[in-house]
């Protein structure tokens, strides 16, 4: 037998096995590396985040994304090459890493590597007839696993896309396995570039499970941050929003997009909530003027009117919840503030709660992804249209 399939089956078998999960998303921060440690598999799952670290992007390695990224016209050459210069860059934030932890590639198992997503196009926001959901994450494992001498996992929204799903939101596999607790009826946010949920039911039964993008996280903040405060990459704590004041027109402008009525679950990105259409709500309201507070205030208070939106179409506007925020959007109070006022129903926690840093939780899904293609199964979550495709996920690049 070829030696990688030796390998790979003894990864699978060990009790206790090592996973990175690497996450780059929608907002090119950094590259989150989480280093974790599995026993078990399914509902047995037990995962402990034994390293974690954001490793920032350079301000070049930002604009050589943003030359494609969301784009729906780029240079194929430009494209090509980040394919294979974003593996090596990934491969090399995992060694730098290790080195700084003090473990050896040898004594991880498996790396799994989300990629950089470039462009998401489900088809009810391309609207091409005829044409299919797609994806496209960049970042080419064989080169980290190569790099790396690990074997890797990646390129994880493919086989939901091929069997049947949107390509995301993928946290509902490892938030079901992860934080279902029975007795308590939860709402896992994220809020990322994109802001999303998982329902997960007080009963543990899987079938009431799924997962949705509510609209924008953080992603038209940061864009009219970096736009009307050069220098400056997000509004830290929410502090230039919280001097301004929404508003109600623009808010209710932005709210009238299709997306927001559309059947759960849904996806979306920055192909649509970029700073186009903001801008174009504003021609529509004659608010091209309005202050740089008021504005970011009304983003603000657009992403948080999202997930209202999206949690009062699933259960109505009573049904309590335990919310556990993760992402980089709960380090800002002035958008926390907005989604407590949108939920007054609920109450607010977070994953550090559940014993997963709230910054780690989405490089932790990779791994637990990952896991369950090593050693899980295929198993059915969610009904009906809100059924999520019964497949374990991601592309197996062998070192050697
Ligand atoms: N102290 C802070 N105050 C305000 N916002 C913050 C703070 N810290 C982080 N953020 C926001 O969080 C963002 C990063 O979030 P995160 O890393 O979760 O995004 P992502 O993983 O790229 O997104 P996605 O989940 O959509 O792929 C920053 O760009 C910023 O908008
Ligand atoms: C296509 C893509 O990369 N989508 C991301 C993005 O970031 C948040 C939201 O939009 C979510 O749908 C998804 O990531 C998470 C990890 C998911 O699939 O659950």
């Amino acid at each position: 037998m070829n030696t990688n399939l030796t390998q790979l089956l003894a990864a699978a078998q060990k009790p206790e096995r090592r996973i990175i999960g690497l996450m780059s998303g929608t907002s090119l921060d950094g590259l989150d590396v989480a280093l974790c440690r599995f026993s078990g598999h399914g509902a047995a799952t037990q995962v402990t985040v034994e390293q974690f670290a954001t490793v920032p992007y350079s301000e070049q390695i930002r604009h050589e994304i943003r030359q494609v990224f969301a784009r729906p016209q780029v240079g194929l050459q430009h494209l090509t090459l980040l394919h294979a210069w974003l593996g090596t860059l990934h491969a090399d934030i995992v060694l730098q890493c290790l080195t700084q932890w003090q473990i050896t590639p040898a004594e991880v198992d498996a790396i799994a590597s989300h990629g950089q997503t470039v462009f998401h196009a489900p088809q009810h926001q391309h609207g091409l007839a005829g044409w299919p959901n797609a994806t496209l994450q960049l970042g080419d494992a064989d080169h980290i696993a190569v790099r790396t001498g690990i074997l890797t996992l990646s390129d994880f929204r493919q086989k939901h896309v091929a069997a049947g799903g949107q390509g995301a939101p993928l946290a509902v596999y490892g938030d079901y396995l992860v934080f279902s607790q029975s007795g308590e009826d939860r709402l896992l946010l994220n809020l990322g570039g994109i802001a999303n949920f998982t329902y997960l039911a007080a009963s543990l039964d899987a079938t009431e499970v799924f997962s949705t993008d509510t609209g924008p996280g953080n992603t038209l903040l940061d864009a009219f941050v970096r736009e009307l405060y050069p220098g400056r990459q997000y509004d830290e704590n929410g502090a230039l929003a919280a001097q301004g004041t929404v508003h109600s027109g623009l808010l209710a402008e932005l709210l009238a997009h299709p997306f927001f009525a559309a059947a759960i679950p849904k996806t979306t990105g920055p192909e649509l909530f970029n700073p186009a259409y903001v801008r174009a709500a504003q021609q529509r309201t004659g608010t091209e003027q309005l202050p740089a507070p008021d504005l970011l205030a009304t983003l603000t208070a657009f992403s948080a009117a999202g997930v209202g939106q999206a949690v009062r179409q699933s259960f109505g506007s009573q049904r309590p919840f335990v919310v556990y925020a993760s992402g980089g959007g709960m380090h800002n109070p002035t958008l926390m503030a907005a989604l407590e006022r949108e939920l007054p129903q609920c109450q607010f926690s977070t994953t550090a709660a559940l014993g997963i840093a709230p910054d780690a939780k989405e490089a932790v899904l990779f791994a637990i992804l990952a896991n369950e293609t090593l050693v899980g199964e295929a198993r059915p979550i969610g009904h009906g249209a809100q059924a999520v495709p019964a497949v374990t996920l991601g592309k197996i690049s062998f070192p050697g």
